[in-house]
């Protein structure tokens, strides 16, 4: 049992008694170990729970106003891995951060690691809920600056979606810089920080979540450069050397690499794609950020009218398409506490000295992952 806070729908915090069961650890990132289980109380849920150790920049702060606690905030939405309570905790001298997450089971970039293909129908779904996530984040001027399969989770046997990892999300008010090329992961960055713009924007995300997109069409990474200069190479093989107006509206450089006409998207894909798919890529996937359609008109893309359709149509696995409708509206309230009954329970602390005795990854070893 330990002491948190719950977020009110005003996004003011709230103090609470938070009860977990047994977890396991089920990802980690660099400088967090993130743990699913059961949340006994308040709400009966399966969470996740993601430990993030505080850095020399993050030492001072309290759990309240760490970055990712605060962006999360101000979200909610089915498409998000929401934050549901946060609370935090010590170990060997440092604090850890630790935020009760939205759970789900499967993880896009493990998926395709394990050669799983997804059919058309699963890929306009998963890109669907996708984009209504970013379309949210939009709403609230924020973005999310790192939009890949390993972010990207999923229930394959309900086809639901979630965006996870808001580690390196940033305000769009706050006017910072991103600093530079070497924001968001390679293969997902759009070329506008290829080329060394430092301006945060929404369509970002939009580069990022198209070639996740493409993935879950297409069964193979965009655009797979060793390095920032072979992925711009890569980016210009296809769509051509960024014309003037392009290198305006970027307000960057021209980039020193050899002029090449455009060949074109459908040059990419090993296996021809429906014309509606190829639609939807040359509109978001376009070198002048200002070009990219916004993800809330994406959402209205003839490629996504089958997830409209009544009566819903069955997937492949038998299921029918989860319903979806409402997730094009950008409010959602957050879920009221449910009170449970006390059961016995383990706590964290228990749980977690569990998990460490059958996993590898301890936070001893966490240790070393430090900044
Ligand atoms: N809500 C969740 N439900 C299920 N699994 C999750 C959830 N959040 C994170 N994970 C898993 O844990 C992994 C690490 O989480 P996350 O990306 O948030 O950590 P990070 O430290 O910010 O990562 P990075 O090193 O990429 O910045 C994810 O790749 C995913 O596999």
């Amino acid at each position: 049992m330990m002491n948190g806070y719950g977020i009110k729908e005003n996004g003011e915090f709230y103090p609470v008694i938070l009860q977990f069961g047994g977890h396991k650890l089920c990802g980690s990132g660099r400088f967090s170990n993130v743990y699913c289980g059961q949340m006994i109380a308040p709400i009966l849920k399966e969470v996740a729970v993601k430990n993030v150790w505080s850095d020399t920049e993050t030492r001072h702060l309290k759990t309240s106003e760490y970055a990712e606690i605060q962006i999360l905030t101000k979200l909610f939405h089915p498409a998000i891995s929401n934050l549901l309570f946060f609370y935090s905790r010590s170990a060997n001298d440092k604090t850890i951060h630790c935020l009760v997450l939205d759970y789900l089971p499967n993880e896009m970039a493990k998926m395709r690691d394990q050669g799983v293909k997804f059919d058309v129908l699963d890929a306009k779904i998963y890109t669907f809920q996708l984009f209504s996530a970013i379309a949210h984040l939009a709403s609230k001027n924020i973005v999310h600056m790192d939009i890949k399969p390993q972010n990207v989770i999923m229930n394959r046997s309900t086809g639901h979606l979630k965006l996870a990892d808001f580690g390196n999300a940033r305000r769009l008010e706050t006017n910072e810089k991103t600093g530079g090329a070497y924001q968001v992961t390679r293969f997902y960055r759009p070329p506008e920080l290829l080329f060394g713009c430092e301006k945060f924007t929404p369509a970002i995300d939009i580069w990022s979540a198209t070639c996740v997109a493409f993935e879950l069409f297409a069964n193979r990474v965009l655009f797979r450069g060793k390095d920032t200069k072979d992925e711009i190479t890569l980016i210009i093989g296809v769509f051509g050397y960024p014309t003037d107006e392009d290198i305006k509206s970027m307000g960057v450089k021209r980039p020193r690499v050899a002029r090449k006409e455009a060949r074109g998207i459908e040059t990419f894909t090993s296996k021809m794609l429906d014309p509606e798919i190829y639609d939807f890529l040359k509109s978001t996937l376009k070198i002048d950020p200002k070009k990219r359609k916004p993800a809330i008109e994406v959402l209205k893309l003839p490629l996504f009218d089958v997830i409209r359709a009544i009566p819903r149509k069955k997937r492949s696995n038998g299921m029918e398409i989860p319903n979806l409708l409402n997730y094009t509206e950008m409010y959602h309230k957050r879920e009221s506490e449910v009170e449970v009954a006390p059961v016995d329970i383990e706590t964290t602390e228990k749980a977690e000295k569990e998990s460490k005795s059958s996993s590898s990854h301890s936070d001893e070893e966490d240790k070393g992952k430090e900044k």
